[in-house]
């Protein structure tokens, strides 16, 4: 909330006749948000199949789209949205940045065409709070003029280092803020990070086993590396300020779309950190994202093993040789809530998880 405003005032509409705003951003598994390009035919002509096959479909609008494009990808998500029964699945969009010649013009055709539709409008290269003060208001006013009943939520790209530093202050800026996404490429150009890559790690971002000896022998001898994480930082700021103010963290792209193992590391380093889900640029992607954002049947069997053997919730037990109390209690309740949250949606994962027994 910025400091200027009062409480009473946060959750009040925007403008006269939209909808008021949400207090809680309701959990909707998310595991794989999966991009399309409403411009290229052959992809968009596999969307209405793809419905019920990821969480949700997400029509770009903004980088990967060619600028020639740009409003043949508008309005082909407009018609993809008319035309489409999503069921299940979520929609969402990512506009053009709010300083490109597309983005007013995409957000007042996109709710004034398929705003009863749209769930999440995707807003890239957020650098602070006035960006999504501008996008709330404008969205209020769109909302209102289509007579919309909900409010459409608001998911901000961090990938700017402005964007960063801002993060409190963006998860904090409306109630319409659902979550925030990574985005490792532009961030790194902003930055000025010398990766060529979308997302993932680098071979030369590592550290080095300490010499056996000081002397040259030594220091030219085979000694073992282990690349480090180029996004541990960005990711774990990015989640702290997305859990302080109950909105939700997801990785974004990962480019190697052949390097399916190491889209995998990446999605799960991002999972065990917090993360919700994660982008999925090719239909492959979307299986290794369900699969990582699912809690293993594993984890569920030791979760609520802990949780049955803990009773009323106090107190310390101890389970195979390790103790568990209050707080590793909680961190089997986040696994066994999802899993529930997941199972009611995805009936695959249902009978997994419906079958694990409790030993
Ligand atoms: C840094 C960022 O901003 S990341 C976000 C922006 N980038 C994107 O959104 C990229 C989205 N993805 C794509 O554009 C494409 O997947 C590419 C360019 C990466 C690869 O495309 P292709 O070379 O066509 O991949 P490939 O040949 O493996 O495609 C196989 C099939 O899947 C289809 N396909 C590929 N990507 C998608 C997709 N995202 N959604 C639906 N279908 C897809 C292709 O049309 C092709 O169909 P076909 O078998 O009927 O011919
Ligand atoms: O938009 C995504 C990014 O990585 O840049
Ligand atoms: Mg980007």
């Amino acid at each position: 909330m910025p400091a200027s405003q009062s409480a009473k005032d946060f959750f009040r509409p925007l403008a006269v006749g939209a909808p008021t705003p949400l207090t809680e951003i309701p959990f909707r598994p998310s595991r794989a948000i999966h991009f399309f390009d409403p411009s290229n035919a052959k992809m968009a002509a596999k969307i209405p199949a793809m419905v019920g096959t990821v969480d949700v479909l997400l029509g770009n609008l903004e980088d990967a789209v060619k600028a020639d494009n740009k409003l043949a990808a508008r309005e082909g998500l407009i018609t993809i949205g008319r035309e489409t029964d999503f069921g299940p699945t979520q929609l969402w969009t990512r506009i053009n940045s709010l300083d490109s010649p597309w983005a007013l013009d995409d957000l007042t055709a996109l709710v004034e065409g398929i705003g009863d539709k749209l769930d999440v409008i995707m807003v890239p290269k957020v650098q602070g709070a006035e960006d999504i003060h501008y996008v709330d208001r404008l969205l209020a006013q769109l909302e209102a003029k289509a007579g919309l009943d909900r409010p459409i939520l608001v998911h901000a790209i961090l990938e700017t280092a402005r964007g960063m530093a801002n993060v409190e202050e963006i998860c904090g800026a409306s109630p319409r803020m659902q979550g925030l996404s990574l985005g490792p490429a532009d961030l790194a150009a902003d930055r000025r990070m010398k990766t060529t890559r979308v997302g993932g790690g680098h071979p030369g971002y590592l550290v080095r086993q300490d010499p056996a000896t000081g002397d040259e022998a030594g220091i030219n001898a085979a000694r073992t590396t282990y690349q480090q994480d180029l996004w541990h930082y960005t990711i774990a700021r990015m989640v702290d300020a997305c859990a302080m103010h109950g909105i939700y963290p997801y990785y974004g792209p990962f480019g190697d779309i052949a390097d399916v193992v190491a889209c995998e590391d990446q999605f799960r380093n991002a999972f065990l950190l917090g993360c919700v889900g994660t982008w999925s640029l090719h239909p492959k992607q979307i299986a290794i994202a369900h699969k990582v954002f699912s809690p293993s049947v594993e984890d569920i069997a030791h979760a609520r093993r802990v949780v049955a053997a803990m009773g009323d919730g106090t107190g310390a037990v101890m389970l195979d040789g390790k103790m568990e109390d209050d707080a590793s209690l909680k961190q089997c309740l986040v696994v066994v809530r999802l899993a529930e949250q997941l199972a009611a949606i995805d009936p695959e994962l249902k009978k997994q998880y419906d079958a694990i027994e409790v030993g």
